[in-house]
């Protein structure tokens, strides 16, 4: 398959001396680089969302180690400063911790990074594989709605539910796309349809209190999304919405897919019940792209993620294959001991 075709976007850049980072929230209006020049400023990155999805987090947090290591900062600080960033995302710990495992094995800045590189490259690899793996698992004609951005821009590149879908856009098994807005960060109205309108393929953005009806249409055959950490059990956490998401296909006979790398298995955390749910300040629901809409004086709860059961998942696919019908033994048989 012609990748390159689909794979343009870069937003994390490792310039020698600083990261390059593609600012997320200004997209798509705006296309501003930012420079990250210390770990301090790749945790600000990540906490703010200047650089976001589960595995551009770990590979940014991966750099911020490096410079750390560059400037001889006190490791252990740097490497715990980046890990409080955000909660949910497992890429990011598990990014950490093999930086941290070459640390105790004497690595110097260099070495340090070209495990950083390592890990960027593993993911573009990883996400390609899962492309084919995800697509194959879709029949010729179909529609498929996805949640958030799993593109590109949350990864180092092709993306996890997004490339499944770039794959099987490409091998003419997918016909129709639908993108929910993923209120209220908006990844899906801003990054997923940036990436699409780039990439040439048609597809219709949804308000995400469109999706029941538009399962009932019958358009959609799938759901694709992608995780911030799957559990032991299957039990998969990802954006506000994908459990409702999950509910809704479940009912209209619709099928459900997790694509996301091995990073994002987090074999520690028996169910989605033990998943540490971030929430983020109530002010980024109480307006639309930062002007306020909601009545002075009135309150917001924001949860940013939310847990899928294992039940209503039909295939988690990883770059070590496909998981049908997820539960502990079958994880077990990719990701046990
Ligand atoms: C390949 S990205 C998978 C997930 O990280 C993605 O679906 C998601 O929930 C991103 O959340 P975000 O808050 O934008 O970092």
């Amino acid at each position: 398959m012609d990748y390159d075709r689909y794979d343009r976007v870069r937003a994390v850049q490792w310039r020698g001396d600083h990261l390059h980072l593609l600012d997320q929230r200004l997209l798509p209006q705006e296309e501003r680089w930012i420079a990250c020049r210390d770990a301090a400023e790749v945790t600000q990155a990540i906490r703010d969302l200047a650089v976001r999805g589960a595995p551009a987090i770990g590979i940014a947090a991966a750099w911020g180690v490096v410079l750390a290591a560059q400037q001889g900062r006190v490791l252990d600080e740097a490497l715990a400063m980046l890990r409080a960033a955000r909660p949910t995302a497992v890429n990011l710990m598990w990014a950490l911790d093999r930086m941290k495992a070459r640390i105790a094995a004497g690595a110097d800045a260099q070495m340090l990074e070209r495990e950083a590189q390592a890990i960027q490259d593993e993911d573009l690899a990883a996400n390609r594989r899962m492309g084919g793996l995800g697509a194959a698992l879709i029949a010729p004609g179909s529609g498929v709605l996805t949640h958030c951005n799993t593109g590109s821009l949350a990864t180092a590149g092709f993306g996890t539910a997004l490339g499944v879908i770039r794959a099987g856009v490409a091998q003419g098994r997918i016909e129709r796309v639908y993108a929910g807005e993923t209120r209220p960060w908006q990844q899906g109205a801003r990054l997923t349809m940036y990436e699409l309108v780039r990439d040439g393929i048609p597809a219709k953005l949804i308000a995400d209190s469109a999706a029941a009806h538009l399962m009932k249409s019958g358009a959609v055959q799938w759901v694709i999304v992608g995780a911030d950490r799957i559990a032991a059990n299957g039990d998969t956490a990802n954006k506000i919405g994908t459990y409702q998401l999950a509910i809704a296909a479940k009912h209209h006979g619709v099928k459900f897919m997790v694509a996301a790398p091995s990073s994002t298995v987090d074999m520690a955390t028996a169910s989605g019940a033990a998943i540490e749910i971030e929430l983020r300040d109530p002010t980024e629901l109480l307006g639309i792209g930062g002007r306020r809409v909601v009545v002075e004086g009135a309150e917001a709860w924001n949860p940013v993620f939310d847990v899928t059961p294992a039940n209503l998942i039909d295939a988690i696919v990883t770059e070590r294959g496909v998981i049908e019908r997820p539960d502990a033994a079958a994880m077990s048989v990719l990701f046990g001991a």
